[in-house]
């Protein structure tokens, strides 16, 4: 079972960069995830298992598995661009220098766990042990359970609001990669504890110490498209069930969700201009277009917060239930639906879902590429060092 330690920091200045300085006491906090340190031979054992793999995973999974094996050898990304031309070193390029600063032994853990979802969905079905697919890899801070056709990915810092830090970025794709091959026919995405999500864990910004702002910021903005991504392409029915309140990302790409099922006493709030920051989740295009541009600027430009009875008005959320019957009702639909047949429903989501792919992904990459010259910004710095000094709250 992984670890986690949480190791706090010295109060110190912090200055984010040469140009700004910000007198200013802050408590850093430096979580290092002790994540379950998979054994160098589990890694080489992986290395072996990913020769014997029946099926091709894909170009995307073979290209996670490279950058996740060159950071659990190598560490950060060490090497040049490649040219624009050179399009497959690029795209390898690119996916290692995304995983950052991830150390390396949780890069050799995501390869081990990878690798052992992989093996595990392509073995042939007369093989696999009973239950072997409710024996999901170790993930820090998620829990993910698969049964009666469901795979559930529970978000699970709930001491933290299940803010998600790097590792729970990179878990989520992991488990959303797992669950597009396993026999699941619905995949739902919900939160442990009283808070569905509390969005991006703002002591990602602490990361800043390190001097590298720029570099930060611009593999901060790869993984965000990387992250954004696995849900423009998720193949099957993905479902929201929205357990508490939700702010900033996990609001923005529940508009890359088929169904989002609230509880009555959740809350949707996207502050990015109180956090010097603009919208994600292709949620510059999805916000405007499901509940009207004047609806979408109260939201992302001016930060209104909604109940989930007037985000289920402006057509965000599909349905609200009563908290004291809502897990109750959402799952026992949830099960219903999962006895669908999964070709019909896969193949329909396609249909649906087709139409603006190409155009989700450069909406993505847009929003993509403006946050990460926000995130520079001294509205951003101020407004994170003011919340991590504990001066304001949303
Ligand atoms: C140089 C570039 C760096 C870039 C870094 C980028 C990272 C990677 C790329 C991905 C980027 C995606 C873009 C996403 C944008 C967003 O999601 S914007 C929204 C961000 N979220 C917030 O601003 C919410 C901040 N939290 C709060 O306002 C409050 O905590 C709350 C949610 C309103 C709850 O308040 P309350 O009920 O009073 O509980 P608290 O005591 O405040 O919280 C309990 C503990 O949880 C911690 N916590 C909660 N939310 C977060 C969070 N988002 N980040 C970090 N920590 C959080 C809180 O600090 C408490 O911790 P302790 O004090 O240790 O108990």
């Amino acid at each position: 079972v992984a670890m986690a330690h949480l190791v706090a920091g010295l109060a110190r200045c912090w200055c984010p960069s040469p140009l700004q300085v910000i007198n200013f006491p802050v408590v850093q906090l430096h979580m290092s995830l002790m994540a379950m340190r998979a054994s160098q031979k589990d890694f080489e054992n992986a290395m072996n298992q990913v020769k014997l793999l029946k099926k091709d995973p894909g170009n995307e999974v073979k290209l996670k598995l490279y950058a996740l094996y060159k950071q659990a050898t190598e560490g950060p990304c060490n090497t040049p661009k490649p040219g624009v031309f050179d399009l497959i070193s690029k795209a390898k390029w690119d996916t290692w220098s995304a995983l950052g600063s991830l150390p390396k032994e949780t890069a050799r853990q995501n390869y081990v766990d990878l690798v052992s979802s992989l093996s595990s969905s392509s073995k042939s079905s007369g093989q696999v042990e009973p239950g072997a697919d409710r024996k999901p890899p170790g993930y820090e801070t998620l829990v993910v359970t698969s049964e009666d056709g469901i795979t559930k990915i529970m978000l699970n810092r709930p001491t933290k609001k299940n803010a998600m830090n790097r590792q729970m970025y990179h878990e989520i794709m992991l488990a959303l990669e797992a669950a597009s091959k396993d026999d699941s026919r619905i995949t739902v995405i919900t939160g442990n504890g009283d808070y569905y999500s509390s969005g991006n864990d703002l002591t990602n910004f602490t990361d800043m110490a390190s001097g590298k702002v720029e570099e930060l910021a611009k593999n901060s903005a790869i993984l965000l498209r990387n992250f954004v991504g696995c849900f423009i392409d998720f193949p099957k029915p993905l479902v929201a069930v929205v357990n508490g309140p939700a702010v900033g990302i996990s609001v923005t790409t529940l508009g890359l969700f088929d169904a989002v099922y609230s509880t009555d006493r959740a809350t949707f709030h996207t502050p990015f201009s109180h956090l010097g920051q603009s919208p994600e989740g292709c949620s510059s295009y999805t916000f405007p277009r499901i509940m009207s541009p004047s609806k979408a600027t109260e939201m992302l430009i001016f930060g209104k917060k909604l109940t989930a009875r007037e985000a289920c008005a402006q057509g965000l959320v599909t349905e609200v239930f009563p908290d004291s019957t809502f897990q109750k009702e959402v799952w026992t639909r949830l099960k219903a639906y999962a006895k669908l047949p999964p070709n019909a429903m896969r193949i329909s989501k396609e249909v649906i879902r087709n139409k603006e792919k190409e155009k989700l992904h450069a909406i993505n990459a847009e929003e993509c590429s403006v946050l990460q010259e926000r995130w520079l910004s001294d509205e951003c710095m101020n407004a994170v060092m003011n919340f991590l000094s504990r001066k304001a709250k949303l």
